[in-house]
């Protein structure tokens, strides 16, 4: 068992995985992301790009190839590790906003960073500014029920970026928003990625989300196809990319 290089913050050999019920989720993935990386997974339906993340993120048990985060080996992790692991350098975002019904916007929003040890005035003027940041704070005192899901998706989305995880795993984040607020969204998401340094590996129907990121593989029925980047556009933060199959 080799560890990956030292530039990979994250790194899959031979990834196959199949679902509790036999059917088959991966085929064989194999991928690296850079420190500090916007990496966009893009496919179609059903392709895989949530069990990929779900694998890549510790949420569920590799038993055929390789995860590592760094030097850890995650894959060879029991649950009770993995959980630490997903807790303190981990971020994840749903394509459904999940908050908790009886804590408030930013109660919502600064409860990782309590968990992770920040008092509570700390806590709070973190999770003020980032709920700023995703243009809701003046939904700070709401509680979800009195939230528009579009609103409750940018909580979520400010959630998961107040600790800076190393690694935040968006699975298509802006797909309960409305199309027209999706770009500016996505954008906020990766230009805070960038400046706080947050590696990100984003999923994504949507061929803008890798016109924003560094670079992106596709997925289809479970299996990666090669990546190519193509020249900056100027319209674009990131460096676009497509994939083609091999
Ligand atoms: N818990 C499960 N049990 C059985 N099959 C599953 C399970 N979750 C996903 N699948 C199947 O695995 C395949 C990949 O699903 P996955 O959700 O990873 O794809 P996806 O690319 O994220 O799709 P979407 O864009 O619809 O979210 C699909 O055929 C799906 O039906």
């Amino acid at each position: 068992m080799e560890a990956p290089p030292d530039n990979d913050v994250l790194w899959a050999r031979a990834l196959h995985f199949r679902h509790p019920d036999g059917s088959p989720g991966l085929a064989g993935v194999s991928l690296a992301v850079r420190e500090g990386e916007i990496l966009a997974v893009i496919g179609p339906r059903g392709s895989g790009k949530t069990t990929l993340l779900r694998c890549l993120s510790g949420l569920v048990p590799v038993r055929e190839g390789e995860v590592w985060f760094n030097s850890t080996p995650l894959h060879t992790l029991g649950p009770m590790r993995r959980e630490r692991l997903r807790r303190d350098r981990f971020g994840w975002i749903d394509p459904a906003p999940v908050l908790v019904p009886e804590l408030n916007a930013w109660e919502n929003v600064a409860l990782p960073l309590m968990l992770r040890g920040a008092g509570r005035r700390r806590a709070k003027v973190a999770a003020l500014e980032w709920l700023e940041r995703l243009d809701v704070g003046d939904k700070a005192r709401n509680r979800p029920h009195a939230l528009h899901q579009a609103e409750r998706q940018r909580v979520s989305i400010a959630r998961a970026l107040a600790p800076a995880p190393m690694v935040l795993f968006a699975d298509e984040p802006t797909a309960p928003l409305h199309r027209s607020d999706r770009t500016h969204v996505l954008r906020t998401l990766t230009s805070a990625t960038r400046s706080h340094g947050i590696t990100m590996v984003l999923a994504s129907l949507d061929p803008q989300a890798a016109a924003l990121a560094d670079r992106a593989i596709g997925l289809l029925d479970g299996r990666s196809m090669r990546t190519v980047l193509l020249p900056d556009a100027p319209d674009t933060e990131g460096r676009a990319a497509c994939s083609l199959s091999v």
